[in-house]
């Protein structure tokens, strides 16, 4: 693939440009802020995000978005998950035609409970196969210092995202094709929120056994929900489902278990998003608009609802434990 455009600058976006990168494709990435661009471009260092890695030289950084848009074979969006839409819109005047639109983000969007490959078609008005999504077990800092790792590339085209996984394949980074693009989404906005409720249990001294069934009925509501969406059941035992779901859940890196792990603790809200400096936890968001897509399907997700009530309801995780354990009793896979 000639040259990639990346549009946000922040962790994930940074990171992915240098896997692009090191897999010998040029690589454009925009940053909002001009300070952290001129960084990259003079000192190769992202300075903000990812200060101890060495950019490569194919990669090069810009604040005008014009710019890195020019002549992309794809674009990268790279922002979160509720800022894309508008993001998008400002891009969409410079959108390279036929471009592939590749989203990182991991979220369902607020209000109109849309994925984000469907807020990329809907913004950008391009059909269903130029839209790709990236994701899977890939926390950034870990892919940065090129520790080895896999990911799924989901896009109904397949021709497409035999390219992208061209574009992006490595020798610490090896990417896998699905055609599965509503399941691999799922997958990465709900584990979200079941690594939100991980670290709940991990900040109130839970142990392995708690992890373990929080991911495993996490994994069970998740798949419930894709099922009533058209996933394929089998994403779900992926890299995009099982695979993300026990990184985020199980790693000290993952800001939505450091988030979670926090309000175990007894910590507020507001006091654990001081404590995120910025940092996005996606799933305090998403765990609202899951829900609300739960309910919209009539599928059934205990945690999900949970960790929506201990955010945004006030409920304590301590009675949220003791309302998980005191359901009615049911059979494992009802
Ligand atoms: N960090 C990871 O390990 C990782 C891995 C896989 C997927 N993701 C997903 O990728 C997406 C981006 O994550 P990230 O880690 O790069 O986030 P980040 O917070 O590190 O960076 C976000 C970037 O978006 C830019 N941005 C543009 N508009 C913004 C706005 N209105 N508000 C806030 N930031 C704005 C910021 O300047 C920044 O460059 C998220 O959906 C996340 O779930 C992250
Ligand atoms: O840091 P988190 O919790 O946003 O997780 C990062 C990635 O999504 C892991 O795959």
């Amino acid at each position: 693939m000639d040259r990639v455009a990346v549009l946000g600058a922040g962790s994930w976006g940074t990171a992915f440009a240098k896997v692009l990168a090191d897999s010998g494709t040029d690589v454009v990435l925009w940053a909002r802020r001009a300070e952290v661009a001129d960084a990259i471009s003079t000192g190769r260092v992202n300075t903000d995000y990812l200060p101890d890695v060495v950019l490569p030289a194919n990669l090069t950084a810009t604040a005008d978005a014009d710019k890195a848009l020019d002549g992309a074979r794809a674009v990268v969006l790279a922002v979160p998950s509720q800022t894309l839409r508008e993001n998008l819109a400002g891009w969409r005047p410079s959108l390279p035609p036929g471009a592939t639109l590749v989203s990182l983000a991991k979220g369902v969007e607020l209000g109109t409970l849309k994925r984000m490959s469907e807020v990329v078609r809907e913004v950008a008005g391009v059909p269903e196969d130029q839209v790709a999504v990236v994701t899977g077990p890939n926390l950034a800092k870990e892919i940065a210092a090129e520790q080895p790792t896999a990911t799924v590339i989901a896009c109904t085209d397949h021709d497409r995202a035999v390219e992208l996984q061209h574009a992006c394949s490595n020798s610490y980074f090896r990417p896998y094709t699905n055609v599965d693009v509503v399941g691999c989404e799922l997958g990465g906005a709900c584990k979200n929120v079941i690594a939100l409720a991980c670290g709940m249990a991990a900040g109130m001294g839970f142990g392995d056994n708690t992890m373990a069934s929080i991911i495993t009925r996490g994994l069970a509501e998740t798949a419930r929900l894709g099922a009533a969406l058209g996933a394929d059941p089998l994403t779900f035992a992926g890299l995009a489902g099982l695979g993300d779901l026990v990184a985020t859940c199980a790693s000290p890196l993952s800001r939505n278990r450091s988030f979670g792990e926090r309000l175990g603790r007894g910590d507020s809200l507001a006091r654990a998003q001081e404590a995120a400096h910025g940092q996005v936890a996606e799933g305090v968001k998403s765990c609202s608009s899951i829900r609300e897509l739960a309910a919209r399907h009539d599928v059934d997700m205990p945690i999900t609802e949970g960790v929506h009530q201990v955010c945004h309801e006030g409920l304590d995780p301590r009675v949220l434990t003791a309302a998980l354990l005191g359901r009615e009793r049911k059979a494992e896979r009802q």
